[in-house]
């Protein structure tokens, strides 16, 4: 499987501020380029951190993108994969809509009537890791179900999370002009931090998009 990691932040590094409501960092060239990341990936996946803040949708916006997708037998908005251990996702959330399949990633320690919830919305429940999804394995588990390119969009415990279990393949980073602050707003990665061993990435391309920059990475 492939993982892709896609966010835009601030100047200064941020995903959002400290009020974790959605900022618009990106301008309409860079939600295009994401809109074509997600068509061409078969599943998006986010935090519940990220779906609690921003009710996100993860579906493709482009009429001329689902339609390629449908003409190469694919469904036309890629899966949606959210790591949410305990199953906080609110039963009315955007993401369990029927616009795409969505896969919830829990831990054994996901309430059982809170599952069962889920799957009466029509989501496929995977669960790997005592307290907190195992990563490795649950990326495992959705391999199995056909996801060959995953892309991740956020936030940043999940991306950390990533970064920790050596999942990932490539980082594609827009850098808006806007400066955010705040010593309790999201970064890229947040979770605790590394302090040693810090993963080393390799520049691909950097291109002015918008008012800002687009930094691509490798992770050899
Ligand atoms: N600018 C951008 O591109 C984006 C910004 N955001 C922003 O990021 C913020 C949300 O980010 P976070 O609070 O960091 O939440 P997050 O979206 O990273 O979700 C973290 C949650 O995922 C669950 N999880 C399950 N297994 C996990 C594991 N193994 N490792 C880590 N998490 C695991 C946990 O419940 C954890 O609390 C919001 O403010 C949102 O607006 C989110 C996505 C993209
Ligand atoms: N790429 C990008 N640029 C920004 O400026 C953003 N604020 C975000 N946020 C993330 O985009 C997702 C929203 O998805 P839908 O449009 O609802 O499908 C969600 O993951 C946000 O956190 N992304």
């Amino acid at each position: 499987m492939r993982v892709v990691v896609n966010a835009a932040m601030s100047v200064d590094g941020k995903l959002s501020s400290r009020e974790r409501t959605q900022i618009e960092i990106s301008g309409p060239d860079d939600f295009d380029r994401v809109d074509q990341l997600r068509a061409d990936s078969d599943a998006v996946m986010v935090g519940v951190g990220t779906v609690l803040a921003d009710d996100p949708s993860l579906t493709i916006d482009s009429d001329e993108r689902k339609q390629a997708r449908r003409d190469r037998g694919d469904p036309e908005n890629p899966a949606r994969v959210v790591a949410d251990s305990r199953v906080r996702t609110p039963p009315d959330a955007t993401v369990l809509n029927d616009a795409a399949h969505t896969y919830l990633l829990v831990s054994q320690a996901a309430p059982t009537d809170f599952v069962e919830q889920m799957e009466e919305a029509g989501a496929t429940v995977l669960a790997t890791g005592e307290d907190r999804v195992n990563l490795t394995t649950a990326l495992g588990k959705l391999e199995g179900e056909g996801v060959e390119q995953l892309m991740v969009e956020g936030g940043g415990e999940l991306i950390f999370s990533l970064f920790q279990a050596d999942l990932v393949d490539e980082l594609s980073v827009f850098v808006g002009p806007k400066v955010i602050g705040g010593r309790d707003a999201p970064t890229l990665a947040d979770g605790d931090g590394f302090t040693e061993a810090f993963p080393e990435l390799e520049l691909q391309s950097v291109e002015r998009l918008d008012a800002g920059a687009l930094l691509e990475w490798n992770v050899p």
